[in-house]
């Protein structure tokens, strides 16, 4: 069994999707495959405004919004599909038609759930499209719908997942019937009431990472539009190089500190069961790509990474107390309680300084609870800067940079938060 991963980037228009195909048509015959698609492009971010509105009782607005994604979708299909085409028409309807009546409703429930409800339609379409051209083309796809496999938890948003019964359904679905390819979709799953749930952004990744952990994969694959794991993001580091093999521990770390390039989740369940990730480029597939697994003595390039949005929060005591045991336990019970992770600590005499992604209602939260035993102040608008396996010319470099708040420094890894630029 291999796992293969298509992001919305590999998907985001019709020569791409065609691309893809012939990806799928290239797996070797016999060999079992689950296929997890990613909604197409940037469709999420147009879901997440139809939720917006619909929050917000603007029905009218929802209803227009979601009807532009649903004549994207039909085009898609119109031009890609002819023998296909009827069925799959009648399959995206009932996809439409669950949102549609939904945003008839009035939300009587928190945000989160309804958020997972519209937002998993983007996988579910996407997938659907996929599977039918795939048939189109002569292949035997099997598509599954996922939230009938992937049970969680009714943490909206951000759900957890209930292994034991994922792997018992994934094993029953995956592994206990003659198809060889399976299309499926990431990002989405179901609790027990069959309520859809989602695993946080970008959580496609981590989908691969689970199917692969419990159908005990060969591998599992990351078609995405690079080469494979670059050195820095090349869109903002022209000097990115390609690094064709790291292993488990430097990508965690990557991933930790912002790489947008592997979901921060995606790792855990492959390294548990040594199961080799690959990231490899569907603009060439030929190309080696990036081989992740357990190697050692590797070399690394300097690696740079850069997470905009930072806030770094000052937690004082109030009477010139030092900062002890009790009170760093007070402040990661806020944390804990707002499901906040740090990026960077620093600890002074009587105070502490944790660097944060600000997420903007959360760190208000936290100021807030924090105040009563702390003095706090919140500094915004900051940029983590993270470079690991550093030279000495790096060093020197960021030592001369300006406008820097904080710095950190280990013999692996140099971090200074500094104003961003705006
Ligand atoms: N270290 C890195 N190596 C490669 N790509 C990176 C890295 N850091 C960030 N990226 C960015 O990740 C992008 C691919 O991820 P993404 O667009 O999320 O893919 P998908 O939507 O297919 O999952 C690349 O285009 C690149 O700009
Ligand atoms: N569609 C979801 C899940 C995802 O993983 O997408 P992608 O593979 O395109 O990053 C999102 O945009 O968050």
């Amino acid at each position: 069994m291999i796992v293969y991963k298509f992001g919305g980037a590999s998907i985001s228009n019709i020569e791409r999707i065609q691309q893809v195909i012939q990806i799928i048509e290239n797996i070797e015959a016999g060999e079992k495959a689950v296929l997890v698609i990613s909604a197409m492009g940037k469709t999420t971010n147009a879901l997440e405004k139809v939720v917006d509105a619909f929050f917000q009782q603007k029905a009218t607005e929802a209803l227009q919004l979601f009807e532009v994604i649903k004549q994207q979708h039909l085009t898609v299909a119109k031009y890609l599909l002819v023998k296909e085409y009827n069925t799959c028409y009648a399959r995206m309807i009932d996809i439409f038609t669950e949102v549609e009546w939904l945003l008839h409703d009035k939300p009587v429930r928190a945000y989160d759930y309804y958020y997972d409800q519209i937002v998993c339609c983007g996988e579910l379409l996407s997938s659907t499209i996929i599977h039918f051209f795939c048939k189109e083309n002569g292949l035997n796809t099997q598509w599954i719908d996922i939230r009938d496999v992937l049970l969680t938890d009714n943490n909206f948003r951000d759900a957890g997942i209930i292994w034991d019964i994922t792997a018992q359904k994934a094993q029953q679905v995956f592994l206990n019937t003659a198809h060889s390819i399976y299309i499926t979709q990431g990002f989405i799953g179901a609790t027990t009431d069959n309520e859809s749930t989602t695993l946080g952004r970008e959580g496609s990744d981590f989908t691969a990472a689970i199917l692969g952990n419990v159908l005990e994969a060969k591998s599992v694959s990351i078609w995405k539009d690079v080469e494979g794991v670059m050195s820095a993001d090349p869109k903002m580091f022209k000097e990115a190089v390609y690094i064709p093999e790291l292993n488990y521990n430097e990508v965690i770390e990557m991933a930790y500190y912002g790489a947008q390039v592997i979901h921060p989740k995606t790792i855990k369940p492959l390294q548990n069961k040594h199961i080799p990730l690959l990231v490899k480029c569907f603009l060439n597939p030929s190309l080696p790509g990036t081989i992740i697994h357990n190697a050692k003595h590797l070399h690394f390039p300097p690696i740079q990474i850069l997470k905009d949005k930072q806030v770094l929060i000052t937690f004082q005591s109030l009477d010139f107390s030092f900062i002890g045991g009790q009170s760093i336990q007070n402040i990661y019970a806020f944390l804990n309680a707002l499901k906040l992770i740090p990026n960077l600590i620093q600890f002074g005499a009587i105070s502490v300084q944790i660097c944060l992604d600000d997420k903007a209602e959360k760190i208000n939260e936290l100021a807030m609870l924090a105040a009563e035993k702390f003095d706090v102040q919140v500094q915004k608008n900051l940029q983590l800067f993270t470079v690991r396996h550093y030279t000495a010319a790096i060093l020197n470099a960021m030592n001369a940079e300006e406008n820097v708040v904080l710095r950190q420094q280990t013999p692996i890894t140099l971090q200074i938060l500094k104003l961003q630029k705006q």
